[in-house]
């Protein structure tokens, strides 16, 4: 089953910047993949397009059985709630606890209470993070703070996970772990788009990977042939 399908997709940008040209590829049920390519290739603009933060000037992206063209007013929040989305940044709410942090997307979809806990306290068992509940953002390193986001981005069990540059500011061990906690998504039926433009890790983790050149899908490359890392 298909999840995420680009058609020709190109964008755009006002003032004339061609950041995607004429993209083409296919996400699976269940598949992890990464797309990489140099500063500026349009790998964040690939994402934005799929939680809606840009539109295409050009070809469709579905999702689905959603054409994400046709999505506009309230069926944008209602298609986020489907897409969980990790920023490089996390963004946050300093001045929330890690539970408030995470709970927050249930809390707006009204959720019962009882249920929000059990959600909450699973994923941060899952994410290593079920003695840190009560700490603020600002006391948590930099590793958990991206795994409160992580836990935030999956609590909803969205269908597709995109994570832009999520090990960005991490060591390589904690870059290495998180990783592994996106392999482990798709055992709960959840895709993962990861961009990346370190090709080291990219390669290590042994998934398809995507190759964008100025805008261009260069190459799109099965794991089995990918070379060592
Ligand atoms: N809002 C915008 N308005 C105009 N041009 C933009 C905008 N956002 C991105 N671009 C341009 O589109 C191109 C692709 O940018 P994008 O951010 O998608 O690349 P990237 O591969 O994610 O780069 P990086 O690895 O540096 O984050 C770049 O040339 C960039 O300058």
């Amino acid at each position: 089953m298909t999840v995420l399908r680009f058609d020709s997709v190109s964008k755009q940008y006002p003032g004339g910047r061609v950041a995607l040209e004429d993209v083409s590829f296919d996400v699976g049920a269940g598949e992890m993949l990464f797309v990489t390519g140099h500063s500026g290739a349009g790998k964040s603009t690939l994402l934005k397009l799929i939680h809606l933060s840009e539109r295409p000037s050009r070809g469709a992206v579905l999702f689905g059985e959603r054409n994400l063209l046709k999505v506009r007013g309230r069926r944008v929040a209602m298609h986020r709630r489907e897409v969980g989305v990790v920023f490089q940044d996390h963004r946050l709410l300093t001045d929330r606890s890690v539970f408030e942090n995470i709970a927050l997307p249930l809390i707006l979809r009204g959720m019962r209470r009882g249920e929000i806990g059990k959600r909450v306290r699973s994923v941060l068992e899952r994410l290593g993070l079920g003695d840190r509940e009560r700490a603020l953002p600002t006391q948590l390193s930099a590793g958990e703070q991206q795994r409160v986001g992580i836990a935030r981005a999956v609590v909803s069990e969205p269908r597709l996970l995109v994570a832009d540059e999520p090990t960005g500011n991490l060591d390589p061990t904690l870059s290495a772990e998180i990783l592994a906690l996106f392999s482990a998504l798709p055992e709960h039926g959840t895709s993962v788009l990861v961009a990346s433009h370190d090709l080291g890790l990219v390669k290590r983790m042994r998934k398809r990977v995507l190759v964008l050149d100025q805008g261009r899908l260069v190459d799109d490359i099965a794991p089995e042939d990918l070379a060592d890392a």
